[in-house]
């Protein structure tokens, strides 16, 4: 094309002396596999400038050892590569490597009754970083699930208790009218109310596992939750998610405890932060709990 050199900006001294913290790039697409399925992910990719007196890194580096991801199972192992990779290529610039990747997990989940099945997206992020060798994996999900009020729960029987003795003050009680009244609207004269509510889990993982314990995590946080949203549904299936609803009256507070016990038995993981919000649908705010194992020492 042309002799000239091309003008490199980045490589310039800087007269002020000023390392940075994080350097890179936000919102890289790219496919990663997990599970052997290749999977659409945004990658944050960064480096801190600890020269403080050098213009910029070099950002094409770093792209480029993402590479990586797209031909192997995503692992810390892989993880900790690409982070090297980063730091190689920034030698005499660079003392710690991050990077984030953000994706969503599709798992098929059966119906609780009928034969049907549906996709459900769970959010991922993957956050590595390598500091001065300090190599850590960090991992967050988010997961849907269904919770109804204990208290307003309750309050609704009390009111349905009230309608039976007004629909049947001094009145011999027949077999035949009670059934009928318990299947009428005067039988269920108040209802509990029930929300969507999220969990949003914070793991920092053993790096030593070959594997990311993406399954094993959401599986036991909706076992231990006991009312996961729903995919495909047919009205068997709603009537028993009703019931499973009605067995499983929660404050987020109880979710939140619940997640605890359940999610400290998962070999792979060494910490967590978790945060349940119950989206009520008695007033406009949240209902929120927080929790955490083994934080400090993580
Ligand atoms: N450091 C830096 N680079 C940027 C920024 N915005 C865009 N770039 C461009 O990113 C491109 C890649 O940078 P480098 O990796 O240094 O590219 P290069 O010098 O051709 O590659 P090397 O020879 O490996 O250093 C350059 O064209 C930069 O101008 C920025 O804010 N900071």
């Amino acid at each position: 094309m042309n002799s000239l050199t091309l003008p490199d900006i980045a490589a310039e001294a800087l007269r002020d002396n000023v390392p940075l913290e994080w350097v890179g790039m936000q919102g890289i697409a790219l496919p990663i596999l997990l599970k052997g399925t290749a999977l659409s992910a945004k990658a944050d990719a960064g480096v801190s400038l600890d020269d403080g007196e050098a213009r910029g890194i070099h950002m094409s580096r770093l792209y480029l050892a993402l590479d990586a991801l797209e031909q192997k199972e995503l692992s810390p192992s892989l993880l900790r590569r690409v982070l090297s990779q980063f730091l190689d290529s920034h030698e005499g610039l660079s003392s710690c490597a991050y990077l984030n990747l953000h994706t969503e997990l599709l798992l098929k989940r059966p119906a609780l009754v009928s034969l049907l099945a549906g996709w459900k997206a769970y959010p991922v992020c993957i956050s590595a970083t390598l500091r001065r060798q300090m190599f850590h994996v960090e991992l967050k999900l988010e997961l849907p699930y269904s919770s109804t009020c204990p208290c307003s729960a309750a309050l609704a029987r009390q009111l349905i208790q009230q309608q039976f003795i007004d629909d049947f003050a001094n009145q011999a009680l027949q077999h035949a009218d009670v059934l009928a009244w318990l299947g009428s609207s005067r039988g269920v004269v108040a209802t509990p109310h029930s929300q969507r509510s999220t969990a949003q889990l914070h793991f920092h993982l053993d790096e030593s596992i070959d594997e990311l314990p993406l399954n094993a995590l959401i599986n036991a946080a909706e076992a231990a939750l006991g009312t996961a949203v729903q995919t495909a549904v047919k009205r068997a299936d709603e009537q028993a998610f009703a019931l499973a609803n009605g067995q499983n009256l929660m404050f987020c507070e109880d979710a939140a405890r619940r997640l605890n016990l359940a999610l400290r038995r998962i070999p792979g993981v060494n910490a967590f932060h978790l945060r349940v919000v119950h989206a009520e649908s008695l007033h406009a705010h949240d209902a929120v709990a927080e929790s955490q194992w083994q934080r400090e020492s993580a």
